[in-house]
């Protein structure tokens, strides 16, 4: 017998990006590009973004001698096999190079997908996310995390690859829908209990949508998620131990979307049902939590009846695929208090039906 050992160090193992946020940040982007050295780009849009903002992507397209553009349907049901395989396709009709980057423009479903397509094209092109949603922004396109739903789940197909860069246009918050707005808001209340407890005290008796007019609030708000994920995806990047914790609210928040049918529930709505329920589990299991520094938002996130009708015993089933299980059993993210996250498996479906049944009454209550 013989053996040789290989040692790998790809490029993605030693990649260092900056993640840039600005009112209008052309210059870094200029630089960004001037770096990959390439006269073509390929820009995956998201269709919301080519509507309300198609002079921010004449701009955009302008950056390069050969821009190419391909538009990404709205919606968490275009993450699917179908979209991935039709915009491989469109790359690969493109005359491109291993050279040739892919920019995101859009927020999360759209730097899933797209991040997705430029993991798996020639085996990896450059990628550069420009979110465009508060969502995207503070989380999905800072880390790497790529990828497609499949029937059996959310984002069980798709790769950790980091992009070349991460560059949002503060400016382009100006035209996003409230209800999506508001949905990225998940993310940052759960920053503010995994980690940055000062969040919850800053959106604390305040509604959310009134961030709409303070900006040096938004702006300081969205730095400080960026920095809480900068500095957890740094530590671990492969979603060994530590990273574990950004996925608060997202082992209920998943099976939620997936019942629901992806799209019915917004990722953020799911989000911060998850989060309540986790502050549920985390009780009964004799946490003590002031559970209203999140609770105080629901009526901005949940309107009656969205969660109606979600058989627990489909919410359960769905959670046995979330990628935190561990020899079959659901592993779940919980808070000793807010700032101290914890991994904690749960075999005993039961206790999670009464937890599902329990946070499902507490919302409707605080909604009523
Ligand atoms: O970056 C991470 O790690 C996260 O878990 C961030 C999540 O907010 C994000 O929604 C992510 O896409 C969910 O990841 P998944 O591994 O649970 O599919």
């Amino acid at each position: 017998m013989h053996s040789f050992s290989v040692q790998t160090i790809s490029i993605q193992e030693d990649l260092q990006y900056k993640v840039i946020t600005g009112d209008a940040p052309w210059e870094p982007l200029r630089e960004v590009l001037a770096s990959i050295n390439t006269r073509q780009a390929v820009f995956l849009v998201d269709e919301n973004v080519f509507r309300l903002q198609d002079g921010f992507i004449a701009w955009l397209s302008s950056l390069v001698e050969r821009p190419v553009l391909a538009r990404i349907p709205a919606g968490e049901s275009s993450k699917s096999t179908e979209n991935w395989i039709s915009l491989v396709n469109f790359c690969l009709e493109q005359g491109i190079d291993r050279q040739t980057p892919v920019v995101a423009v859009g927020g999360g479903v759209t730097g899933d997908l797209a991040g997705f397509v430029a993991a798996s094209v020639l085996r990896g092109l450059p990628l550069i996310h420009i979110p465009t949603t508060i969502l995207a922004m503070v989380d999905s396109s800072v880390g790497g995390k790529t990828g497609i739903n499949h029937e059996t789940g959310k984002n069980l197909i798709g790769a950790f690859y980091q992009p070349r860069a991460v560059v949002s246009f503060l400016s382009v918050l100006e035209t996003l829908p409230d209800e999506e707005f508001i949905s990225g808001f998940a993310e940052v209340l759960k920053y503010g209990a995994i980690q940055d407890t000062g969040i919850l005290t800053l959106l604390d008796g305040r509604d959310i949508l009134q961030l709409r007019k303070d900006i040096p609030l938004l702006k300081e708000i969205i730095d400080r998620c960026i920095k809480v994920k900068a500095r957890v995806v740094t530590e671990d990047s492969k979603e060994s131990g530590l990273r574990m914790i950004l996925n608060y609210g997202h082992t209920f928040g998943h099976a939620i979307e997936k019942v629901a049918g992806y799209g019915r529930i917004s990722h953020g709505q799911a989000v911060f049902a998850g989060m309540m329920a986790a502050a549920v589990m985390a009780r009964k299991l004799g946490a003590t939590i002031n559970t209203d520094l999140i609770a105080q938002h629901t009526a901005s996130f949940i309107k009656p009846g969205l969660l109606d009708g979600l058989d627990i015993e489909a919410l359960n089933h769905a959670m046995r695929s979330d990628k935190k299980v561990s020899s079959a059993t659901v592993r779940f993210i919980l808070l000793h208090e807010y700032g101290k996250p914890y991994l904690h498996p749960v075999e005993d479906s039961g206790f999670i039906s009464e937890v599902w049944t329990e946070s499902f009454s507490e919302i409707s209550a605080s909604i009523s």
